[in-house]
């Protein structure tokens, strides 16, 4: 499989990050925007102001809005845009090229994952997915990051990790994309319910019981929706849900926080900007319900967030369920 050269789909932060990452990995990459005019800014600064700013864009990466055929393809547009992005694609862009998919959420309305989508849109692609505890500014400023790859073909994976991984980003090769997935986009709903319960001041102990039972909440969705709970105990179930249920860092536990302090979601998007947890929270809740899975947490999350219940309703109602063997 040839990999030298690569096209990364969206010039938001995350996309600016793996951009970085793969041509300090030694890949030629084309940032590829929708908007020309920020591709052409973005191109004459050398720098991602909006999303990344201080970050010079290493030589290699250029910025472009028309792309060029390149030998494997990153998505990082919000999971919510990744239709909308193939949709307005030629299929021959990726047909029997690796499509890495890194967007973390599900889609509302279909309830798919993001390697379903493509699936739909691409059929002819070889679906490639990536998660773990990575923050866009880590990753670009070269601080040591390790992340989840997962791929339908060991032999595929291993290649793939190796041309993407440099000095300060190692990419594990896995082989559970819907477990990798799943973990991806369930830790933003959980990531929202403990930055709540820092903003409602319940306190640490109250934090670290809703990360426990937050992770055997995901090992039921993920059991029953058809990927390996042993995925969860890697960099993208472990390693992220512990990154993002404990960090300011993290604009889902950003917006939580918010919320726990009282502010509607509706006031929060702006300050916060992406907080895929509040769009995922839905779906995961219709999935969990279709399925029989008993998802309390998820449930709690999505009447928050709808102005169903307040923090202090749903945590008493949290407190008061039938005790139970822990398991
Ligand atoms: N930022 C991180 O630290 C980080 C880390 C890991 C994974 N992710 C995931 O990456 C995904 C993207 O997040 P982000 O942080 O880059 O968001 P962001 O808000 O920083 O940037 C989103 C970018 O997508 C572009 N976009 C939106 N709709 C588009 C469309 N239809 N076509 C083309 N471009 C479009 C926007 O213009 C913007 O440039 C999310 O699913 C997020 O969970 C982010
Ligand atoms: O800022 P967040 O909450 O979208 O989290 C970013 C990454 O997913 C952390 O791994």
């Amino acid at each position: 499989m040839r990999l030298e050269t690569v096209s990364v789909f969206g010039g938001g932060s995350w996309g600016t990050a793996l951009a970085q990452a793969a041509a300090m990995a030694g890949r030629q990459v084309e940032l590829v925007l929708r908007d020309p005019a920020e591709a052409e800014a973005m191109n004459a600064a050398r720098m991602n102001a909006r999303y990344l700013p201080g970050v010079i864009l290493h030589e290699a990466v250029r910025p472009t809005a028309t792309s060029q055929a390149a030998d494997f393809v990153i998505l990082a547009v919000p999971a919510q845009a990744t239709r909308t992005l193939l949709t307005a694609l030629p299929p021959d862009l990726f047909a029997g090229k690796p499509v890495v998919l890194s967007a973390k959420g599900l889609e509302t309305g279909t309830l798919l994952r993001q390697s379903e989508i493509l699936r739909d849109m691409a059929p002819e692609a070889i679906p490639f997915v990536l998660s773990g505890p990575s923050f866009a500014a880590d990753v670009a400023a070269g601080r040591p990051t390790a992340v989840t790859l997962a791929g339908d073909d060991p032999s595929d994976t291993s290649d793939l990790a190796t041309a993407l991984a440099g000095p300060s980003f190692r990419p594990y090769a896995a082989d559970d994309r819907i477990g990798v997935e799943l973990a991806g986009a369930l830790k933003n709903v959980y990531a929202l319910a403990c930055g709540a319960v820092e903003g409602a001041g319940l306190g640490a102990s109250a934090r670290s019981a809703l990360i426990a039972r937050a992770f055997a909440e995901l090992a039921r969705l993920v059991r029953t929706l058809g990927g390996s709970t042993s995925t969860l105990t890697g960099l993208a179930g472990l390693g992220d849900l512990t990154l993002s249920c404990t960090s300011a860092q993290s604009r889902n536990y950003r917006f939580g926080m918010a919320l726990g302090a009282g502010r509607r979601p509706e006031d929060i998007t702006a300050d916060v900007g992406l907080a895929e947890g509040m769009w995922t929270a839905p779906v995961a809740r219709q999935l969990a319900r279709d399925t029989g899975v008993d998802a309390p947490l998820v449930d709690a999350v999505v009447q928050v967030l709808a102005g169903e219940a307040d923090i202090a309703t749903v945590v008493a109602g949290l407190m008061s369920r039938p005790l139970k063997r822990e398991d």
